[in-house]
C-alpha cells in the first residue's frame, strides 16, 4: 500500500491558464490537470501545450501532479499522452476505464513513450477513473492490471448517466460501484479515490459524502473547487482522541510484545494485530497530516 496522501485531487480545467498558474497556492494533495471533459473540442490542442508548459515551467512544490488525457482510442488521447510523458507528469489518469485491456493499451504506449526519450521504464505512474457499468464489472482485473497504477477512481457523473439515473443524496445508486471499486483497490493494493461532488456550494452536503467514502474505506476524493479542500482534509484527519487512542494501543502491545504475548487487554478490550494494523493507520495519517511527529 502507498504511503502518500491522495485526500483531495483538484481537477484543474487544462485550458484555463489563470487557475493553472495559481493551483500550487492551494493545499490539495495532487493537482489534476483535465485535458479530457472540461475542455471543448476546439480547445484540445491548446489545452494540451497550455499543461505542457506549465508542467515544465512553474513549481508545484511537493504537490502530486496528475493529468487526465483524453481517451486513447483518439488520436487526441494519444497526443495527450505523448506530450505529458514529455512533461514528466507524476500519473496519467485515464479516464472511462472499460478493461484491464484499456490500461495495458495505455501502459505500452507510456513505455514506448518514455524509451523513446531515454526516460527510465516506468517513471510514469497511472490512474485509471472508472465511469461506467462495464468498468464496475471489470474493476478487480483493471486494478491489477499494471504495476503503474497508483489508484483507481469513480467517475460518478458518466457513471449515473449510463446507470440511466441520477446522483441522490444518499448515494444509493453509487453504492455497488464504490464497494466494487474499493475491494479491487484493496484486493490490488493501490489507492481508492471516490469521484467529485459537484454541488460546490453545498458544504453540508459534500462533508457528509466525505463521511461515508471514509467510512466505506477510500483514500480520498476528487474536487473541483478550492473551497471543498479543506471540508475534505478535516474528515480524513484523525482526531485528537483518535490519535491518543492509537498511540495507547501501540503502547500496550509494544509491552505485550516485550512480555513474549501478540495480545494483551487494554481498559478491558482485547488489543491484538488487526487492532494494532488500524491504530497504525491512524498514526501514520495524523504524521503525514503534520499533527504528529
Ligand atoms: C464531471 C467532470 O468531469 S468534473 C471534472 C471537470 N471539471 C472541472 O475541472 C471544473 C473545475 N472547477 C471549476 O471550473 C470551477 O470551480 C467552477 C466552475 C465549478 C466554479 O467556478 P467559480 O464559481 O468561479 O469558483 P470560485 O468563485 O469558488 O473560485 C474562487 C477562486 O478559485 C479559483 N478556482 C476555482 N476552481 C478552481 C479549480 N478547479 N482549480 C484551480 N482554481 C480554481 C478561481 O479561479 C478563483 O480564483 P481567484 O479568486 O483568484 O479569481
Ligand atoms: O472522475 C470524476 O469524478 C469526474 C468525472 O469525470 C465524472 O464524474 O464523470
Ligand atoms: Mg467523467
Amino acid at each position: 500500500m502507498e504511503d502518500k496522501l491522495r485526500r483531495t485531487m483538484m481537477f484543474v480545467p487544462g485550458n484555463n491558464p489563470g487557475m493553472i498558474k495559481d493551483a500550487y497556492i492551494y493545499n490539495c494533495d495532487s493537482i489534476m490537470f483535465d485535458l479530457e471533459d472540461s475542455v471543448s473540442y476546439a480547445e484540445k490542442d491548446a489545452a494540451r501545450s497550455l499543461v505542457f508548459h506549465a508542467l515544465t515551467t512553474i513549481d508545484y512544490g511537493d504537490k502530486e501532479l496528475v493529468v487526465r488525457v483524453n481517451a486513447l482510442n483518439t488520436f487526441i488521447g494519444i497526443a495527450d499522452l505523448e506530450a505529458m510523458v514529455r512533461a514528466k507528469v507524476d500519473v496519467i489518469r485515464l479516464p472511462k476505464t472499460e478493461t484491464a485491456e484499456d490500461i495495458v493499451f495505455c501502459e505500452q504506449q507510456v513505455e514506448r513513450i518514455e524509451k523513446s526519450i531515454g526516460m527510465q521504464i516506468g517513471t510514469t505512474k497511472l490512474m485509471a477513473a472508472i465511469e461506467s457499468a462495464e468498468g464496475v464489472l471489470n474493476a478487480p482485473l483493471i486494478a491489477k492490471a499494471s504495476k503503474r497504477l497508483i489508484g483507481i477512481a469513480l467517475g460518478a457523473e458518466d457513471y449515473v448517466t449510463d446507470l440511466k439515473t441520477n446522483r441522490s443524496p444518499e448515494g444509493t445508486e453509487l453504492l455497488f460501484a464504490r464497494c466494487m471499486i474499493l475491494q479491487a483497490a484493496r484486493a490490488a493494493g493501490i489507492c481508492a479515490l471516490d469521484t467529485v461532488y459537484s454541488d460546490v456550494n453545498n458544504e453540508e452536503g459534500l462533508i457528509a459524502e466525505v463521511k461515508h467514502i471514509k467510512q466505506l474505506g477510500f483514500d480520498g476524493k476528487s474536487v473541483i473547487n478550492p473551497r471543498q479542500i479543506q471540508p475534505v482534509i478535516d474528515v480524513f484527519t484523525p482526531t485528537e482522541k483518535e490519535i491518543q487512542k492509537a498511540l495507547a494501543v501501540m503502547e500496550a502491545i509494544e509491552e505485550a510484545n516485550r512480555r513474549g504475548s501478540g495480545v494483551i487487554a487494554l481498559n478491558g478490550k482485547m488489543i491484538d494485530r488487526p487492532i494494532v494494523l488500524r491504530a497504525e493507520r491512524v498514526i501514520n495519517l495524523a504524521k503525514a497530516a503534520k499533527i504528529l511527529k
